[in-house]
């Protein structure tokens, strides 16, 4: 103790000098404990919270004072417990709604340089985004699936802390325990279902070593809706109160509080604002008698809904609350109409139908953004690395938007050659060039009036076309090949692109000002792989090829193919999943789809996929806090897919791109990413 005090005024002797304020006193504290062995006494030096965190490193986990450490690898695919929770239970539902989440706030995520992942709630990373996957620490790629970021595995840490403590918890640089993390803010926020429970962790990290508070207060934005679409998929067949408190000035709770009571008048689900306002915690709530727990029966509760009166119930200091009583009706699965992405703000009173775990959740918040976008002329651009779906939203906005009734025009820029595209999109005068039809053509502007024109990998457009086309978006007025006479268009522009046009506007590639003509609002599809609801669409992918090829109801996949399924980076996107789904139901010979009815191609793939998980699980099993290898990210992966597509094809481009199941376009887009050129007899780096 008195080593303690003695270094710890030095310590503060050091921070006197640098100036007090100036001083780094996480960084002095963590020092000290790194010479003494021993973590602060005191919260000093440290937040109360680093201190007790801190502590519990050194006492509790054992784990080395001063040092860098990689966290464990969690087998997540070694018992089926694991992979079946994630796929059925409550998480599915938080992944479905993640996604939905994630896509709204790519933007946000790339200009901070953040990653967002969810992990279980014992702190493994279940689903990350991929720039999570080149974070490293202590040499190790700490955001991969599986990695184990509880307390006891990589110390104090936003996500495992609040994985211990339930609570929302974040830390920055040097308040970390372990001298990996000291480059980056992490925080954590843990997700709790309506009857208490805690289903996830939703974690940050940032690169930015203070932006700890920044984060947690993300996330805690994030959990609001993650919870209340929770609330949402619970509330059935029973009673929904929305809990107010009396009179405006009384700021007793800033939100509105919502508590389920089950047809049987037993309280099913509670959120966090009505536990806070009724007190005793989740556990004094659910599963109790609503009679018991608020003070209000079942009958009583019918009369107040039937009546249309409002009740008054007695908060958690015995004063009165308002509550409305609504009935939510039961749901039955085929009165799935009233799809909806989980917006708070536009849920239905008691919730949206349970098919919505089921549904695209990415796709329908999509469709929604860009349905006001239409209807205020807002150009719209769709990014997305192929066969996310691309084309697939631009024909679902048309089929549901304004202009259903008029033409959707699509044009593949890349498909095109450079000669034909001009005539293609603006047409001809008859005779204007040889091989020019008598009549002339009318060209894809003028067939698009008053609909839709989709010009699809529009970052493949020649320079001098560029041109061209932003005069007549300017203009809306085209003039044909041969041609001296305007005509007038109304056309509304939606383009998509593999390409990041940033970057190709950044290198003069492609023109800024299309640019801006173009990016009215971006919509990003993001790949299958990053999304957490893959299984969950991958399930409504499987019905959808079963019922098309009219395969029986009972028909599934053993749940060895799911853990494939789960950890495939699935780099040719929906479309190859697509691909793979309909080739195994083809082929399946019973009830259950097994590993050996999938695509040969697809095995392949796998083969490879396989070698590295028993690489790392090696790594994994020497030594638990072993450095695990470094730098492998799935950008390594795909060129490896690419140039084994490549290899087993012979460099055959149309048969790489099948196997693939791209399109011959975008693999040599791929290949060229990658430094791969194929020819009949080799395929290697250049
Ligand atoms: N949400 C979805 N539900 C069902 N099928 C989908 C969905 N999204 C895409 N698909 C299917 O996946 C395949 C690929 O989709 P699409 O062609 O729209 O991708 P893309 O992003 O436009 O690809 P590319 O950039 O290569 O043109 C298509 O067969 C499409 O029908």
């Amino acid at each position: 103790m008195l080593d303690r005090a003695a270094a710890s005024v030095a310590a503060l002797r050091g921070a006197e000098e640098t100036g007090f304020y100036g001083v780094d006193r996480p960084g002095v504290a963590w020092d000290w404990m790194k010479q003494t062995g021993q973590a602060p006494a005191g919260a000093d030096w440290v937040r109360p919270q680093v201190a007790e965190a801190w502590a519990r490193c050194v006492d509790d986990h054992a784990l080395p004072p001063g040092a860098e450490f990689a966290p464990r690898q969690r087998r997540l695919e070694s018992g089926a417990s694991e992979l079946d929770g994630w796929r059925r239970n409550s998480l599915g539902g938080v992944a479905g709604h993640l996604s939905a989440l994630v896509y709204d706030l790519r933007t946000l995520l790339d200009e901070t340089n953040v990653a967002l992942l969810l992990a279980d709630p014992a702190g493994a990373v279940v689903h990350l985004l991929d720039s999570g996957s080149r974070i490293t620490a202590g040499g190790a790629q700490i955001g991969r699936i599986g990695a184990d970021w509880s307390e006891a595995s990589l110390g104090n840490n936003g996500v495992g802390t609040a994985s211990l403590l339930r609570e929302p918890v974040a830390f920055d640089g040097k308040e970390h325990f372990n001298g990996a993390l000291h480059r980056f803010a992490t925080a954590g926020c843990p997700i709790v279902a309506p009857d208490g429970g805690l289903c996830a962790i939703l974690g940050m990290i940032s690169d930015r070593r203070d932006a700890a508070k920044l984060a947690l207060g993300f996330l805690k934005i994030a959990r609001h809706m993650l919870e209340a679409s929770l609330f949402d998929r619970l509330a059935a067949d029973g009673y929904l109160l929305r809990l107010r408190a009396i009179g405006e000035a009384d700021a007793r709770f800033a939100d509105e509080g919502r508590v389920f009571v089950g047809a049987d008048g037993y309280v099913r689900g509670v959120d966090r604002a009505a536990v806070e306002a009724l007190g005793g915690g989740y556990s004094a709530l659910v599963g109790a008698r609503a009679a018991t727990a608020l003070g209000v029966d079942l009958p009583a509760l019918i009369a107040a809904h039937e009546g249309g009166r409002i009740l008054s119930l007695p908060d958690r200091n015995g004063r009165p609350l308002y509550a409305e009583a609504h009935r939510c009706p039961r749901r039955d699965g085929a009165a799935s109409s009233a799809r909806r992405a989980p917006d708070r703000a536009d849920a239905a009173p008691c919730g949206p139908d349970a098919e919505r775990d089921w549904s695209d959740s990415v796709l329908e918040t999509a469709l929604r953004k860009a349905a006001g976008l239409q209807e205020r002329n807002i150009p719209i651009l769709i990014t997305g690395e192929s066969g996310v779906g691309k084309d697939y939203l631009v024909r679902r906005l048309h089929a549901g938007g304004p202009r259903k009734e008029r033409p959707l025009v699509a044009i593949n820029c890349a498909a095109i050659p450079r000669e034909l595209i001009e005539s293609e999109l603006f047409g001809y005068e008859g005779g204007s060039f040889t091989g020019a039809r008598a009549k002339g053509k009318s060209g894809k502007f003028v067939e698009a009036d008053k609909g839709i024109l989709f010009l699809d990998e529009i970052g493949d457009m020649a320079a001098d076309l560029q041109a061209t086309l932003l005069r007549v978006l300017d203009s809306s007025e085209v003039v044909p090949i041969g041609s001296s006479k305007p005509i007038r268009v109304d056309v509304r522009v939606v383009a998509a692109t593999n390409r990041s046009l940033q970057e190709m506007v950044q290198k003069g590639a492609f023109r800024r000002d299309l640019y801006y003509r173009l990016n009215g609002v971006q919509l990003w599809l993001p790949p299958l792989r990053e999304r957490p609801d893959r299984l969950g669409l991958l399930s409504q992918l499987f019905r959808l090829e079963r019922d098309a090829l009219g395969s029986a109801e009972d028909l599934r996949f053993s749940d060895e193919v799911w853990r494939i399924f789960f950890k495939h980076p699935w780099p040719g996107n929906i479309r190859e999943a697509r691909n793979v789904l309909r080739s195994s139901i083809a082929v399946a010979k019973g009830p259950v789809i097994e590993i050996d009815d999938l695509p040969i191609d697809f095995l392949q793939e796998l083969d490879f996929d396989q070698r590295v998980t028993d690489a790392e699980s090696q790594d994994a099993n020497v030594d638990e806090t072993v450095e695990l290898e470094a730098g492998f990210d799935l950008s390594d992966w795909e060129a490896r897919a690419v140039r084994h597509a490549l290899a087993s094809s012979k460099g055959n481009i149309a048969k790489a791109a099948r196997s693939l199941g791209i399109t011959r376009a975008t693999l040599y887009h791929k290949m060229a990413r990658y430094g791969l050129r194929s020819d009949r007899r080799i395929v290697s780096k250049r």
